[in-house]
């Protein structure tokens, strides 16, 4: 993605210029080009705005959107202050970013640490005697179930200590590997975690559990689609980061009560 910022010194009316960038924006939604969009309009100097447009690439910002069906429309819109702009640009996005702390991480909502230790010990409990899935764990090392809690804790936005302590992604897509794991038993290996997430008291508001069982389904079919016999999953993809999704905590603002 290549992010295009647009600096605008609007010398008019400023409810026109946003009337006008709210019927360009029609286009924008509709351009598959588009990755996303947002006019900001300055707090300090009020007749000045940035706009800022993520752009699959610049190639198909400068070919595909300006050459296609809805550029007509977005250029009719924002012409008249197209003198007004004093810069458009296109940024690459660096290595630096990322969400600040406003929303707690789904690691400090579930209590940390010691919370996802806990799942995962009553868990891997059940999972042993499991008719199902226990065979499969018959040899299962000693810590499975804390480097587990690891691996999960990582996921949710706790402590990077999978990947600097038991390698990362790189390792645990090995784990599967060959284990032909069948649907039945994934949906086992579901039910039993959310039922050991009930019995060790993870929060059980509707966002959180939403999101984790987001995650556990997403995580379980990739599991299952890896340990097939004929799989050849990527050995060195990225650790997954999981979010609240749609659905973060409710918050009504400071001071308001929820
Ligand atoms: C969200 C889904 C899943 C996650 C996050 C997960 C996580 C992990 C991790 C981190 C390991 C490696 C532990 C280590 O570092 O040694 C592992 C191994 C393993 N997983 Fe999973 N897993 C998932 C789904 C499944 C499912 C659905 C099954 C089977 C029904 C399964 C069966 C196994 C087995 C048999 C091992 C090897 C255990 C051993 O012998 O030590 N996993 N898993």
């Amino acid at each position: 993605m290549i992010v295009e910022y647009v600096r605008y010194h609007v010398t008019g009316d400023p409810a026109a210029f946003e009337a006008a960038y709210a019927e360009a924006a029609r286009s924008l939604a509709a351009a598959p080009q588009c990755v996303d969009y947002e006019l900001t309009r300055c707090a300090e100097e009020p007749q000045r705005y940035i706009l800022r447009i993520g752009w699959t690439s610049a190639e198909d910002h400068l070919r595909g959107f300006r050459g296609g069906e809805h550029f007509g429309a977005f250029f009719a819109a924002i012409k008249p202050y197209v003198d007004q702009i004093e810069e458009m640009r296109h940024y690459e996005r660096t290595s630096v970013h990322g969400a600040g702390a406003s929303v707690p991480t789904l690691y400090d909502w579930a209590g940390g640490a010691e919370a996802f230790e806990r799942l995962t010990e009553a868990f891997y409990a059940e999972v042993v005697k499991d008719d199902l899935i226990g065979p499969l764990f018959a040899h299962m090392d000693q810590g499975h179930p804390h480097y587990v809690a690891l691996w999960l804790a990582e996921v949710f936005g706790g402590p990077s200590r999978y990947s600097a302590e038991r390698g990362g992604y790189h390792h645990m897509v090995r784990q599967h590997l060959g284990k032909a794991i069948a649907e039945p038993q994934r949906r086992r290996w579901v039910n039993l975690l959310m039922d050991a997430a009930d019995k060790v008291g993870l929060p059980d508001d509707p966002e959180f559990r939403a999101a984790f069982a987001g995650y556990i389904e997403w995580g379980t079919r990739l599991a299952l689609g890896n340990s097939q016999p004929d799989a050849h999953p990527p050995l060195d993809a990225p650790m997954p980061h999981w979010g609240w999704g749609v659905a973060p905590p409710y918050n009504p603002g400071p001071g308001k009560p929820a």
